[in-house]
């Protein structure tokens, strides 16, 4: 399956980073970071809501529907998607058109991304960054902080619940936001049995691409309207973005409907032009 090959694939490359830079480095950056934003790491409880940080939960907080929009150059299931990719640009165009939140991918084997494209966003654009990548290791969550995001995806089909739980843990502790990423009725149990405070469901099937606009809207019962509900994938019109504001969903997470747009302020206000 294509989601065991991307894990592999971040496993060995957290490996060969270690290498280069050991987990305790980075994790004596990430502090730094997250001390330069008035937290010091003895006060911090580790609950998700503790001190500063958090911008991003913030962002998905907001009434009505919130916008995550992706910077995406590449997918398994499509391909190359934007050879042209001013990435930072791209960035500036949805925080132009109202973005709440951006997904940078950073996963170079698959998406062609790159942290120095989360990197760089960062030092441009003011809205929370998603680091978009596979999170199998604790060293991704603290590479995160340093490279400048607010949150990082957790992918329940990838994590044991003790993985789940810890990485949560030191999410809260870095002051990021973790969005959970649940396929199925047991994901989402899983995601809500960890406490998470942001589901988001795919769409996707990541084994086989099919993708089912309608997952989102049958898991939503499923989720207590406490927790931030995400949907993800395969969002492409505004009828899309208006059935999800009448299902209660708080966000919509959406990338290769932006990027294959050629004038993308224009789609972003386009797809948000039903609602609100
Ligand atoms: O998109 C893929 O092909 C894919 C394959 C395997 C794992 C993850 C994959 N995509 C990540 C995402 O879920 C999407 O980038 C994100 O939800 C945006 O989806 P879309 O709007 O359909 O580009």
């Amino acid at each position: 399956m294509i989601l065991d090959t991307i894990a592999r694939s971040a496993g060995k490359r957290v490996e060969q980073r270690k290498q280069v830079k050991p987990l305790e480095q980075v994790m004596k950056e990430a502090f730094k970071c997250r001390e330069r934003e008035g937290i010091k790491r003895e006060d911090i409880k580790g609950e998700d809501g503790t001190g500063g940080g958090y911008s991003f939960k913030a962002a998905l907080s907001k009434p009505g529907v919130s916008f995550i929009c992706e910077v995406k150059k590449a997918s398994p299931s499509k391909g190359l998607i934007a050879p042209d990719f001013p990435y930072v640009e791209i960035a500036r165009q949805y925080q132009e058109a109202g973005a709440d939140a951006v997904s940078v991918l950073t996963e170079p084997e698959f998406f062609l991304g790159a942290d120095r494209y989360l990197e760089e966003i960062h030092g441009e654009i003011d809205l929370p960054l998603l680091r978009k990548d596979f999170t199998v290791d604790e060293y991704q969550i603290y590479e995160a902080k340093v490279l400048g995001a607010s949150s990082v995806l957790l992918i329940c089909s990838l994590l044991d619940m003790e993985q789940l739980k810890r990485y949560m843990g030191i999410c809260g502790r870095l002051g990021l936001s973790s969005l959970v990423e649940a396929h199925t009725d047991r994901e989402v149990a899983m995601a809500a049995e960890a406490g998470a405070h942001i589901i988001g469901i795919n769409n996707r099937n990541l084994g086989t691409f099919e993708v089912d606009f309608t997952n989102a809207l049958r898991l939503r019962k499923l989720v207590d309207r406490g927790t931030i509900f995400v949907a993800e994938s395969g969002i492409r019109t505004p009828e899309d973005i208006e059935l999800l504001a009448e299902n209660q969903v708080d966000a919509v997470l959406v990338g290769e409907t932006l990027m294959r747009a050629a004038d993308k302020r224009q789609a972003l206000r386009e797809l948000k032009s039903q609602i609100r």
